[in-house]
């Protein structure tokens, strides 16, 4: 690793050089720090890889980082060097102050932006991808959050973590059929296992980035990760809307719809998509982007702010379950990439997903939160808050109001415990007027590379708290250092007990084991499973026993799995019936080349007596209901089949010359079975008593002619008596 080529002046791969300063990002296997480089006085940003979230697969960090070493383009970020700092990567950067795409939509547009820096940012986006191309990569990983802003309107495709270098002819075959990416934004071809894909998988995920950047969120990210994949195979492509979009442009349009076709082959190239015309009219970013965040508060207070909104989201779900779903849900809604799929699993809970956006719980949900909470959500959270963005002030100005419910939940929650956010909420509650647009304030427009090294010097209570009180900051330190415990040395006092939304900021930013209802892997189960930087299978030892034991393949950042195949391995394939269509209950592994029994249609299935005696409402039982015929059904057909292949051909005949009729073989006469068994049974002692009748027939023959050679012996013995009597004479 150590320096990577290209740049003029080097930078070292010695950590004490970093001073390491706010948090400005993270993700599924990374935290992004503020940092500067001390020898050049510059500031950096420093991405802290944990190699034991990433699986420890060194190959494919190493791999990695010499990828981006040849990484050479305006619109990429590029990484000045890497190194490894005990169990952490720290890969050095350039800063881009106004951090991701993402982020400035949930902070301040959540509804998305306007044409014009929507048409900028993806002309910037899509000559990265250009690049990419031509070099041979794929990104595998393109969305809003992947899309970096600087100060100065510069737009730059960041994260490398899942690309993957196609002239590689090693890697070509596993990086073509992985499973790499974030559901929302992955092409069909890439959703089913096995297709395999090329840069053109790059051209859906630009096409969603779009949706992303113009509503802000992307189509179906309020569905759970496998009714996703599912949407994306079966239903027609997302695009903008002719109606409800019209303050779109056409151009806008058909480019998105170009993008969004499910047949990779008809979808442009990077190269021939920026030759469209909805490219040649964008403007130059630093007319329509740099705009964006001009009355914002520097980045990572926004961080912050978004950190804070998380935990009060998630302090709202007060049972284990609950909180599993929202850190699933909110994870997955982020966007955030570390997915592994349990196929199996997922389908389940898709059946249980109703496509219409007033779910009971979804209502509930919704209505704790605006009762509560008037802040709106943008693209993460829209899903399971429902309609929140009617308002469309921007998030931050309502920070204060987040605050206040954070307090509240702090004193109900925890008698004992201490605001431990003291600090974080008073300034936050100051800043929020300072952060208002329009507001005069100098805090708004100090996000400049020189205010931000002096306000680090200034502001930044925590990492200095945690540096003169630990002393030289070590990598361990910075990584595991979590927002309660940030909490704590603001308080600058242990606490006994963390608070609930203290704890909740934990399981936002760690991550936690437990399972839930919806049984999506949290991020710690994900990058426990998965190589964040690039997959290859090297993560299969932290496995545990029963992943192992149903693990049909790692693909990539997602491992698929099945509980079932012992159930159908003894049974040979050629029994049982095959079907196709979607929904059947037999399907095609997505790994092993045969076919599987999906006996494991939902998660639990509660006996009859359960479902009678309960008082569960029939939405929930028809599922339940609906799997049992299922697995009936299949049932009776796999006893049919084998029924059928014991019998001979040569029996399936008819009566009427003598033999016998054949079994019912479809399912539609599965009643008749037991009837025409016993006519079987009929027919054959018929058959039995007409031969014992022929053979009495065929007895009574040859006595018969027994008795006729007996007479016939002694007519002869007479007539040669008489013979020799005559010739005696
Ligand atoms: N060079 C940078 N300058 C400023 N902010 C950055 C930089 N790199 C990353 N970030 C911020 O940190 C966040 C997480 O970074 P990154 O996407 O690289 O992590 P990750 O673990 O690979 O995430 P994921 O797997 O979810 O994409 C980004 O969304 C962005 O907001």
């Amino acid at each position: 690793m150590g320096r990577m080529g290209g740049n003029s002046r080097s930078h070292s791969a010695n950590p004490s050089d970093y001073k390491l300063l706010e948090e400005v990002g993270y993700g599924a296997s990374a935290t992004v720090y503020r940092a500067i480089y001390l020898p050049f006085n510059e500031v950096v940003a420093v991405k802290c890889l944990d190699l034991d979230r990433c699986g420890s697969n060194f190959e494919d960090i190493r791999r990695e980082a010499q990828t981006m070493s040849l990484i050479d383009h305006p619109n990429v970020v590029k990484a000045y060097c890497s190194f490894v700092v005990e169990r952490n990567l720290w890969v050095i950067m350039p800063f881009m102050a106004e951090g991701s795409c993402l982020h400035l939509m949930k902070i301040a547009y959540p509804d998305g932006f306007e044409e014009s820096a929507i048409g900028s940012i993806l002309k910037e986006t899509l000559k990265a991808l250009v690049y990419l191309h031509k070099q041979g990569h794929i990104h595998r990983d393109v969305k809003a959050g992947n899309i970096l802003l600087d100060t100065n309107g510069v737009v730059k495709l960041a994260d490398f973590g899942v690309s993957a270098c196609v002239f590689d002819a090693a890697d070509r075959q596993r990086s073509r059929n992985t499973f790499v990416g974030t559901p929302c934004w992955m092409a069909p071809e890439v959703l089913q296992p096995g297709s395999g894909y090329n840069s053109k998988a790059d051209i859906w995920s630009f096409g969603i980035t779009a949706l992303e950047l113009a509503h802000g969120h992307a189509p179906f990210s309020k569905y759970p990760p496998m009714k996703v994949l599912l949407m994306t195979i079966q239903n027609a492509p997302p695009g903008l809307d002719y109606d409800r979009d019209k303050k779109f442009s056409k151009s806008f349009k058909e480019m998105v719809a170009m993008c969004l076709v499910k047949d990779q082959t008809k979808r442009p190239t990077s190269e021939k998509l920026l030759k469209h015309s909805f490219f040649k009219n964008a403007k130059p970013p630093e007319l329509s982007v740099k705009k964006l965040f001009t009355d914002l508060p520097p980045l990572w207070n926004r961080v912050k702010a978004l950190q804070l909104k998380d935990a009060a989201q998630l302090a709202l779900k007060k049972m284990p379950s609950a909180e599993q779903e929202a850190i699933s849900q909110s994870e997955y809604q982020r966007g955030v990439s570390a997915w592994n799929f349990d196929v199996e699993d997922l389908k389940a809970q898709a059946s249980l997903v109703r496509d219409d956006d007033d779910s009971p719980e979804m209502m509930e949900d919704d209505e704790k939160l605006k009762s509560v909470v008037s802040y709106k959500e943008a693209t993460g959270c829209q899903s399971s808050l429902g309609k929140l963005n009617e308002n469309s002030e921007p998030y931050w100005t309502e920070y204060k109001e987040v605050n206040d419910y954070e307090v509240q939940q702090v004193e109900s929650l925890n008698k004992k415990g201490k605001v431990l956010e003291s600090n974080i909420l008073e300034s936050g509650g100051q800043q929020k007027t300072a952060w208002k647009k329009n507001g005069s304030s100098s805090e708004a427009t100090a996000s400049t590379s020189e205010k931000d090294m002096v306000q680090a010097k200034t502001k930044n209570l925590s990492v200095k708290s945690r540096q003169t009180q630990s002393g030289p900051l070590t990598p361990g330190a910075v990584l595991s250092h979590s927002l309660s415990e940030r909490s704590r040395i603001f308080e600058r006092s242990e606490n006994e007990n963390q608070s609930a939304i203290d704890k909740a900021k934990c399981e936002v930013r760690r991550t936690p084991s437990f399972s839930g209802p919806l049984m999506l892997p949290n991020r710690a189960s994900a990058n426990s499973l998965s190589a964040p930087i690039k997959s290859s299978g090297g993560f299969r030892d932290s496995l545990d026993d029963k992943s192992k034991a149903n693990l049909v393949q790692i693909k990539g950042r997602f491992s698929v799995t099945s509980e079932n195949l012992d159930l159908v391995k003894d049974i040979p394939s050629s029994t049982i019936p095959r079907r196709s269509s979607q929904g059947s209950p037999l399907r095609k592994s997505a790994s092993v080349g045969d076919w599987v029994f999906e006996s494991r249609q939902m998660p639990t299935t509660p006996s009859a007596k359960e479902l009678n005696n309960s008082n569960v409402p029939a939405s929930l039982l028809l599922p339940h209901l609906q799997n049992l015929f299922q697995q009936t059904s299949i049932q009776q057909d796999i006893i049919m089949n084998l029924l059928s292949t014991l019998q001979p051909a040569e029996a399936v005949e008819g009566t009427q010359n003598g033999k016998l009729p054949p079994l019912p073989r479809s399912s539609e006469n599965n009643g008749s079975v037991e009837a025409a068994v016993s006519e079987r049974e009929r027919l054959l002692l018929l058959k039995v008593s007409e031969l014992q009748a022929r053979m009495n027939n065929l007895s009574d023959e040859l006595t018969a002619e027994k008795t006729r050679h007996i007479q016939l012996q002694q007519q002869l013995n007479a007539v040669s008596g008489q013979e020799e009597n005559g010739d005696g004479r």
